[in-house]
């Protein structure tokens, strides 16, 4: 029977290493990035971003975030700090009850009002994802920050089938052409990155983030799209309505000595 977690009470980040030991490992994110600590680095070849957009993926709420699954063998990344080739997974966000939290990691501190995690797969060293999830260079994730500012047209592709996925394990199938390159900055070649860990349970130390430097802007009622998923747990409060699914971002980690690396000088 699957152990129920989630970002607040008895079930909340503080507690995951009971259940899921990896939570307490020495290199587990998100991390704040200290900006003056970061550490130039000039070998970085250029990241290699290459999606199709004829690619079938479903949209599900997995009660912790939505989740748009992808199954093409044509969304790879290499380059940059990867020494091999990764497949795009899925993605998803993370985000809080109002725009002045939800990001999961910080720069110097600042916290942004949501995190899109673009998660790949090393499709050079494992043989499926489900391996890949709990190996050191198994996993990637193209990390950009997201702030309350003007709409962001690619994002409604995605958010105009929320209605269907309103409720836990909810799925909606999306096959129109969607390339979620169009969900990063213009900017991809300023990026600090640095190995962690998946930043849910079970937390595997498998993870290289790559976060880009520009942050993305989508409207304040976008946001409130994102807060309108509903939770797993969804019991009625109270007042009789669903808990809304907010702050599902976890804390910041020790950085236990790591070092953040930075392409751009
Ligand atoms: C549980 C989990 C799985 C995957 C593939 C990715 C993550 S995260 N939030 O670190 O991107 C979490
Ligand atoms: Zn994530």
């Amino acid at each position: 029977k699957p152990v129920a977690w989630g970002y607040e009470g008895d079930i909340g980040p503080c507690n995951w290493h009971k259940y899921f030991p990896k939570a307490g490992g020495k290199r587990q994110s998100p991390i704040d990035i200290d900006t003056s600590a970061t550490q130039y680095d000039g070998s970085f070849k250029p990241l290699r971003i290459h999606y199709d957009s004829h690619m079938c993926s479903s949209l599900t709420n997995n009660g912790h975030t939505f989740c748009m699954s992808v199954n093409s063998d044509q969304c790879n990344l290499s380059g940059g700090p990867l020494e091999d080739k990764y497949r795009l997974l899925q993605f998803h966000c993370h985000w809080g009850s109002d725009d002045t939290k939800g990001s999961e990691h910080t720069v110097d501190g600042h916290q942004y009002a949501a995190e899109l995690h673009l998660v790949h797969w090393n499709t050079d060293k494992f043989k499926s994802a489900d391996e890949a999830i709990e190996k050191n260079q198994g996993i990637a994730v193209l990390t950009a920050f997201i702030k309350a500012g003007k709409e962001h047209r690619g994002w409604n592709h995605v958010l105009s089938h929320f209605k269907d996925i309103k409720k836990v394990q909810g799925t909606s199938t999306v096959n129109e052409d969607f390339n979620p390159k169009c969900l990063l900055p213009e900017n991809q070649t300023d990026y600090w990155t640095y190995e962690g860990s998946l930043t849910t349970p079970p937390c595997h130390e498998s993870v290289r983030f790559i976060i880009f430097k520009e942050v993305v802007e989508v409207s304040s009622e976008q946001l409130a799209q994102f807060r309108s998923l509903c939770v797993c747990s969804s019991r009625k409060r109270d007042t009789g309505e669903d808990e809304h699914l907010v702050d599902n971002f976890r804390p910041i980690q020790p950085l236990n000595g790591r070092v953040v690396k930075a392409s751009f000088q």
